[in-house]
């Protein structure tokens, strides 16, 4: 390929790429390697970054790429990205709305955790961007659909921090049991109250987990193992794991289980799926865990039913306004129940720190960055949450003037003919199309290419009616 520069916009209003700039050194084959091989998820179908034996595709002058990561996000992370010599601004905590609009304008990537809320009114100002990670499992704070009609990917670690959660609430359910928080809080203040009555032993007691996914069905294992009866109540029927068995209603759930636990997703169904009648339809003396999402527990009833005695205790990681980072900040400003929740016996409040270990975040940075870098250097969008998952084997270095057409478009019937017609004056080596809703993503690879004809292929992609976004990669 001749190496004069060509610039070509990714999306509206971007134009940086240099195809005589482009770098084929991959570098840092390190970083597909888990700190922690023991808690690196198993690799998805889209696996680690691609082989060096395989062509590196990059529209770009990597430099050019803009990565912002909020949230503090894993040094794991930060490495793959910086060393794809993609520009990172990493900061500890989350931005304000104002604050995100700004920093958000420029940038390609953007990588989030739990508390970055990427609305519409957000994403439109991103004029750049063409992924999202969400350095977490939770992927409610994003705009979804927004994103996807946008042509932006958003990508998650679907499980890495599960086991994390899962350990937690067996931690957790032991202290509720034993009454630790209020005992250890007695005696940091100098007070010896040395007390049996009301507190238990968890063998044989009844466990009744609530979403039975990835977190819920670990839980349930461990739980077992302690001697617990496990039952469990999810919207799908799922196999239990040993001898836990579901429930077919939610309130048969809670009028046996001596332990609740919430592990569902934030969606309209769930949001306050726990309130006075469910607290009604309770054992007396039962417990209440939550480490999902602050919205599915009503917290003024349960502090109502904490108080009556109807509860023994809970204990709470999330909550339905969190602050954007660490400092003495939960009060009632953020939340007007807050003093009153603070107040209540054996009730453990944690700051949602359910994924928040040393494994964890270390494998979530190394599964949700390799994604950013596949997606940006590839178009894989193998594991994206939003789109339609798309993958093509790798370009060879023995395909020079090949390149590969990534178009995101409305789904919409005709697009393919017209997509092929522009194809059509270059051999097409390979093409997968999928379609998600009312996007669809169609990846293309096609040979015989002159650097002077990328423009064009470019531009009469641009110009068809159903485009979102057109990206070429070489
Ligand atoms: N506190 C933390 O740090 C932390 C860490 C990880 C995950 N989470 C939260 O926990 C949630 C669950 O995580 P996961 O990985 O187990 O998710 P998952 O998707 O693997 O499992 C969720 C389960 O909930 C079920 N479900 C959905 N709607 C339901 C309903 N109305 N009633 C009953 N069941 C329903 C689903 O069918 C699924 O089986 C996440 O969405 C996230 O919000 C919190
Ligand atoms: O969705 C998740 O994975 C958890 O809620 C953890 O979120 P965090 O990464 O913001 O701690």
């Amino acid at each position: 390929m001749p190496s004069e520069a060509l610039n070509i916009p990714v999306r509206g209003g971007h134009a940086a790429q240099d195809i005589g700039e482009v770098s084929n050194s991959f570098g840092g084959n390190e970083v597909s390697t888990s700190p922690t091989a023991t808690f690196h998820s198993p690799a998805n179908s889209l696996g680690a970054l691609r082989k060096p034996s395989a062509k590196q595709l990059k529209p770009f002058n990597t430099q050019d790429i803009k990565v912002l990561l909020l949230e503090n996000v894993n040094e794991t992370g930060q490495t793959i990205l910086k060393g794809q010599k993609y520009q990172v601004e990493a900061l500890k905590s989350s931005l304000p709305e104002d604050q995100l609009i700004e920093k958000i304008k420029d940038v390609h990537v953007i990588g989030i955790r739990s508390k970055t809320k990427l609305t519409a009114n957000v994403l439109k100002h991103a004029k750049n961007l063409i992924v999202i990670g969400c350095f977490c499992i939770g992927t409610n704070q994003v705009d979804l659909q927004y994103a996807a009609e946008s042509g932006i990917a958003v990508f998650n670690s679907p499980f890495s921090n599960s086991r994390s959660v899962a350990e937690l609430m067996i931690g957790e359910i032991i202290c509720l049991a034993r009454q630790l928080g209020d005992r250890s809080m007695e005696l940091h203040n100098g007070t010896w109250a040395k007390v049996s009555a009301g507190c238990w032993e968890v063998r044989g007691k009844t466990l009744g987990i609530i979403g039975y996914g990835h977190v819920g069905s670990q839980l349930s294992v461990l739980a077992e193992a302690m001697g617990m009866k496990v039952i469990y109540y999810d919207v799908i029927n799922l196999m239990g794991l040993g001898t836990a068995t579901q429930v077919p209603k939610l309130e048969d759930l809670l009028r046996q289980a001596d332990f609740v636990t919430l592990h569902v997703p934030e969606i309209e169904d769930t949001k306050g799926m726990i309130s006075t009648k469910e607290f009604e339809q309770m054992r007396k003396g039962a417990y209440l865990l939550n480490a999902s999402r602050g919205s599915v527990v009503d917290i003024p009833a349960l502090i109502k039913a904490s108080q009556s005695g109807k509860l023994a205790g809970a204990a709470l990681d999330v909550y339905p306004n969190e602050p954007g980072g660490n400092g003495p900040n939960f009060n009632a400003e953020l939340n007007d129940f807050t003093e009153e929740l603070r107040k209540l016996k054996n009730v453990l409040l944690t700051p949602h720190i359910g994924g928040s270990t040393e494994e964890a975040q270390s494998a979530i940075g190394v599964e949700v960055a390799e994604a950013l870098v596949n997606y940006v250097n590839f178009g894989t969008t193998v594991g994206a949450v939003n789109m339609p998952e798309v993958s093509l084997r790798s370009l060879t270095l023995e395909e020079p003037n090949h390149v590969r057409v990534v178009y995101i478009h409305k789904n919409v019937p005709g697009v393919l003919r017209k997509v092929n017609e522009i194809l059509g004056d270059h051999n097409v080596d390979k093409q997968m199309t999928d379609s998600r809703g009312d996007v669809a993503y169609l990846m293309a690879d096609i040979s015989d290419v002159n650097a002077n004809d990328i423009r064009g292929l470019y531009q009469s992609l641009e110009d068809l009616g159903s485009r979102i976004m057109t990206r070429v990669l070489y």
